[in-house]
């Protein structure tokens, strides 16, 4: 199968429980919740994304003809050595083009593979550090992972909604957007309520890196 990419780049994880720490990041083109096309957001199943992931013209982007071609691309865009290799492979939907071929062949490279899903769409096995971040009104194909992630607040999502998935990290990371300041206080005070929960502040939009 060949691969559409929107941008493959290096930078730190800004969210959840890995935040802090390199990875080359490898954006897929197309969701299944969004077109990415503004004049679509309003109906959209998913209404507040913060990313563009239309077309394949980002930094390191295109189309990739095998796994082998994206897997020696992710490793060149890789800063430092053998050790610690981390991806997080993003998107869009990263689970409509993720397969078995890209995680052997990031595997074989020595990549610790991150992935992070809307969670409606089941994942292949090997994923080493699956983050689910779940859409109001959508249906969940997956029952847990290392790493919850919700975006807080959702109406017709409560945390609460969540409680019998089997994850191993609970984050709520307030939606971004005009009321960024609003959620993220409305996020702290749930956490002091319902210590399960942990604050996910993206980290790459306060420093201002990708
Ligand atoms: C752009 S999505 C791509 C991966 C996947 N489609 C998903 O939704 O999880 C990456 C992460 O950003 C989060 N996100 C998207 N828009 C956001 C916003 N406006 N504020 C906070 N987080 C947001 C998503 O929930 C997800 O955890
Ligand atoms: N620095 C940084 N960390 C991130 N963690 C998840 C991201 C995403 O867009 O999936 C993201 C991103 O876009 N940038
Ligand atoms: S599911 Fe993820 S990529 Fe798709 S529109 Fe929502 S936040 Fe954006
Ligand atoms: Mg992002």
């Amino acid at each position: 199968m060949s691969y559409a990419v929107k941008e493959i780049f290096a930078t730190l994880q800004g969210e959840g429980a890995q935040a802090g720490r390199a990875a080359v990041f490898c954006r897929f083109a197309g969701c299944n919740l969004w077109s990415g096309r503004e004049e679509d957001r309003a109906a959209a199943a998913c209404r507040f994304c913060d990313t563009d992931f239309v077309g394949l013209d980002g930094p390191g982007g295109g189309r990739f003809a095998d796994a082998a071609a994206l897997a020696g691309a992710i490793l060149r865009a890789w800063p430092g050595g053998a050790a610690r290799r981390f991806v997080v492979v993003t998107g869009g939907e990263p689970l409509l083009q993720l397969d078995a071929p890209l995680i052997d062949a990031l595997h074989a490279e020595g990549f610790e593979i991150a992935v992070e899903s809307n969670g409606t769409v089941a994942p292949p096995p090997g994923i080493d550090w699956l983050c689910v971040s779940p859409k109001a009104g959508t249906t969940l194909a997956v029952r847990g992972g290392q790493e919850l992630k919700l975006v807080y607040p959702q109406p017709g999502l409560p945390p609460e909604a969540l409680d019998g998935l089997e994850f191993g990290h609970r984050f709520l990371q307030p939606m971004d957007g005009p009321e960024r300041e609003a959620n993220t206080g409305a996020a702290m005070r749930y956490c002091l309520e319902h210590p399960e929960w942990r604050l996910s502040v993206q980290v790459h939009k306060l420093v201002g890196f990708a």
